[in-house]
C-alpha cells in the first residue's frame, strides 16, 4: 500500500486528498499544526521520517493573500523555506515530492492562458513567496512535480463559494470584481489527478513526468460570473439567490494586488499524463450539492 505524506491537516486540498486516499485504500499521513509548524522548519524532519512515505505531497501554505502583505517574513518561511526543507528530506529519502503552487505567480498581463514555459512575475507577497517555494523545491531535487492550481473551492475550509453563500445570509446583493479572469478548481477533482500523478511518479523515473504542470478546472470565468453561477446553483437547490453587481478591481481596493488574467492552460498535463480536470461548472454543482442539498455549510464552515 502506497504511503503518502501530505502537509496540512485542515485545509481544502489535504482534506480532499485524505478523503479520496481512504476510498482508494492508500495510506495518507497528514502532518501539520500543532505538532508540525512549517514556520519552524526543524519541526518537520522527525515527523516526515516517522511516516516512512513513498511520496510527499506538499500542500500546506500561508494562503491569506491580503494578510500576507503585512506578514511577508512569516509567509516566506511557510511558503518559501518550508517546501525547500521538505524537498531536501524527499531527496534524502529518495522519493518524489509533489508541490502545490499558484496562478498568482503570474503578473496577469498575458492575453491567453498561461503555459508552464511562461515567465512568472508575481505582483503580491503571497505570489512571490509561492514562487520562492517553487525555486527552493527545484534547487533541492530533480525528483519533483510542481502543480500550479487556482481559485480552489470545496466544501472544506475557506473559499470563495463558501464566502458567497455566507454573504447571502445577510445580503440581497453583492459587488464582485468582473475584470479578473481565472479558472476555478474543485479540490476533490484535484485530489483525483494529484493521486494519479503521485502513483505514476512513484514507479516511473521518466524525467518528462517531472517539472512544472498547470492543474485547473476546465473552462474559465471572472469572479463576478463565478458568483452568479454560485447563486444560480443555490437558487436551483432551494437556497437563496443574490444579485451580483459586476464592478472593477479599482472599486474593490484590497491590500494585495491580484492578476487580471491568471488563466492556466492544462494542455501539458493532458498531453503528458492524459489527465484532465472536470469543467468547473460541473464541479460547482457537486460542491453545491454537498453544501446546500446535504446541508454541510454550517457543519464545515
Ligand atoms: N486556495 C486556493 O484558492 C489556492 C491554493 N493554492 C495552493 O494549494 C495549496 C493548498 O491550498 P488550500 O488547501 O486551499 O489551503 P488552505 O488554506 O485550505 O489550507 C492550508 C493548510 O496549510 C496549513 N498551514 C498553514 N500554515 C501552517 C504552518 N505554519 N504549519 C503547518 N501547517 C500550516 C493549514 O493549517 P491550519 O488549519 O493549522 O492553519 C491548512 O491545513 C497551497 O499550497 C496553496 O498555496 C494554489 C492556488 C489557489
Ligand atoms: C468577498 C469578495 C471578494 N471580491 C473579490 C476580491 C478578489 O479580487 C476576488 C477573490 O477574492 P478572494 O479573497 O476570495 O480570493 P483570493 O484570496 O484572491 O483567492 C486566491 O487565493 C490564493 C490562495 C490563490 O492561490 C489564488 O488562486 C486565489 O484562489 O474577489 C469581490 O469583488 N467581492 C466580494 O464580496
Ligand atoms: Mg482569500
Amino acid at each position: 500500500m502506497m504511503r503518502v505524506l501530505v502537509t496540512g491537516k485542515h485545509g481544502q486540498v489535504d482534506t480532499a486528498l485524505q478523503g479520496l486516499g481512504d476510498q482508494l485504500g492508500l495510506e495518507i499521513i497528514r502532518i501539520g499544526r500543532p505538532e508540525v509548524d512549517l514556520a519552524q522548519t526543524d519541526t518537520m524532519e522527525d515527523a516526515v521520517r516517522a511516516a516512512r512515505p513513498d511520496v510527499i505531497i506538499s500542500s500546506a501554505a500561508y494562503t491569506a493573500v491580503d494578510k500576507a502583505e503585512a506578514e511577508p517574513e512569516l509567509a516566506q518561511a511557510i511558503n518559501g523555506e518550508a517546501p525547500g526543507e521538505l524537498a531536501r528530506l524527499a531527496k534524502e529519502l529518495n522519493i518524489p515530492i509533489l508541490h502545490l503552487s499558484t496562478d498568482y505567480v503570474f503578473a496577469g498581463d498575458k492575453d491567453g492562458a498561461y503555459e508552464e514555459t511562461d515567465l512568472p512575475a508575481p505582483v503580491s507577497v503571497y505570489g512571490k513567496t509561492k514562487l520562492s517555494g517553487e525555486e527552493q523545491i527545484a534547487a533541492q531535487t530533480d525528483n519533483h512535480v510542481i502543480l500550479r492550481t487556482a481559485w480552489v473551492f470545496s466544501p472544506y475550509g475557506n473559499n470563495f463559494v463558501k464566502t458567497m453563500l455566507r454573504l447571502a445570509e445577510s445580503r440581497d446583493e453583492v459587488n464582485v470584481v468582473a475584470d479578473q479572469h481565472g479558472c476555478p478548481t474543485y479540490a476533490p477533482d484535484m485530489a483525483r489527478v494529484i493521486l494519479a500523478m503521485a502513483q505514476q511518479v512513484a514507479i516511473d523515473d521518466d524525467p518528462t513526468l517531472r517539472g512544472i504542470f498547470h492543474l485547473t478546472g476546465q473552462g474559465e470565468t471572472t469572479w463576478a460570473q463565478f458568483a452568479e453561477a454560485i447563486f444560480e446553483g443555490s437558487a436551483n437547490r432551494g437556497g437563496k439567490w443574490v444579485q451580483v453587481n459586476p464592478i472593477a478591481t479599482t472599486d474593490y481596493p484590497t491590500p494585495a494586488k491580484r492578476p487580471a488574467n491568471s488563466r492556466l492552460s492544462g494542455e501539458k498535463l493532458d498531453q503528458t499524463y492524459g489527465l484532465v480536470l472536470d469543467p468547473w461548472r460541473i464541479s460547482l454543482d457537486s460542491c453545491l450539492d454537498r453544501l446546500i442539498t446535504q446541508g454541510n455549510l454550517v457543519k464545515d464552515g
